[in-house]
């Protein structure tokens, strides 16, 4: 397995695999690698020759300082759990290589509309972030195929419109939500949780699919839904933050007219804000 901290090197190993006509995939991460990374590694591999993982904790898309400092960094851990699934190339650069110039003149890539909506307004700035990496790491790798896990839903829509408006010709392949037995989303920020919270964490997973029960029963005063909801998660020592049931497929409010519902959840517990969804067909 190669690992690669710089662009030019990156460059030189992608063109030789282009001359060669592979296929290449490419996942992009932060690191701090669980399971639920591996399944989008064997994804990945299932759909090219050569697979790519990216390793960058990315300063553009955090909106607080606090969370940057402090966000699991574990290289060597990860590069041998990558080695072990027989990754081609990891590329794992340093923010001066990304930013040379710092970030307030970084050019930037902006998807109007879902950037700003939902975790977008929770997060201000996030997805200004994210849409201009994983555009500079599209332009770097040049993937025939990217993997992106459905648990952060938002962010994989914005990747699919990002795409689509800007023309890459990258396939975008969106990977079901991995889950520890108890079933909550694994995640690297689940790190945070003491023995005691994570016992209580959960219960996001549990309030989520109870509240996706009551709307394939029917239900739809959403208000109250998410209202007794946001109760219930107070109760159990989360501290509820954005609740949400949108259309799945325009993440407005949902109408007449929705065929899926997403239910977007967000609370903290201790020091983590754990995100998770599910999607709710309404076909009655
Ligand atoms: N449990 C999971 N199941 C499927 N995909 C996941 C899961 N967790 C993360 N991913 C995906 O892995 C990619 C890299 O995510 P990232 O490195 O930010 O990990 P993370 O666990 O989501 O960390 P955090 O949310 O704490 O930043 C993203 O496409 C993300 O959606
Ligand atoms: C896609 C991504 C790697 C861009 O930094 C990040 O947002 C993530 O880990 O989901
Ligand atoms: N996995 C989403 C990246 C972030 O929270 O910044």
């Amino acid at each position: 397995m190669l690992i690669i901290e710089t662009l030019p090197q990156l460059r030189l190993q992608i063109r030789r695999w282009r001359q060669e006509g592979k296929r290449i995939a490419l996942v992009p991460t932060m690191g701090n690698l669980h399971d639920g990374h591996m399944t989008l590694v064997e994804e990945a591999k299932a759909a090219a020759d050569v697979v790519v993982v990216s390793i960058f904790v990315n300063p553009m898309q955090f909106d607080r300082p606090d969370d940057l400092a402090r966000y699991p960094r574990t290289l060597q851990e990860d590069c041998e759990k990558l080695n072990r699934r027989k990754v081609d190339l990891v590329f794992a650069p340093a923010p001066s290589d990304i930013y040379p110039k710092g970030l307030d003149t970084q050019t930037f890539v902006d998807v109007p509309g879902i950037s700003t909506i939902l975790e977008g307004a929770s997060r201000p700035g996030h997805f200004r972030g994210v849409s201009t990496i994983v555009s500079k790491l599209f332009n770097l790798v040049q993937p025939d195929v990217a993997c992106f896990g459905e648990k952060d839903y938002q962010q994989l829509a914005l990747i699919r419109k990002m795409v689509a408006d800007m023309g890459y010709d990258i396939e975008i392949i969106g990977v079901p939500t991995v889950r520890a037995k108890d079933g909550l989303a694994l995640s690297s920020r689940n790190g945070y949780l003491g023995a005691d919270q994570r016992k209580i964490a959960p219960g996001l997973s549990k309030v989520m699919n109870s509240l996706a029960d009551k709307l394939r029963a029917g239900e739809r005063d959403t208000e109250e839904m998410l209202a007794l909801a946001a109760a219930e998660l107070n109760e159990k020592g989360f501290r509820s933050d954005d609740l949400q049931i949108r259309d799945a497929d325009t993440l407005l409010e949902l109408s007449a007219q929705s065929k899926r519902a997403v239910i977007l959840m967000a609370a903290w517990l201790g020091q983590a804000r754990l995100i998770d969804n599910i999607q709710v067909d309404l076909a009655q």
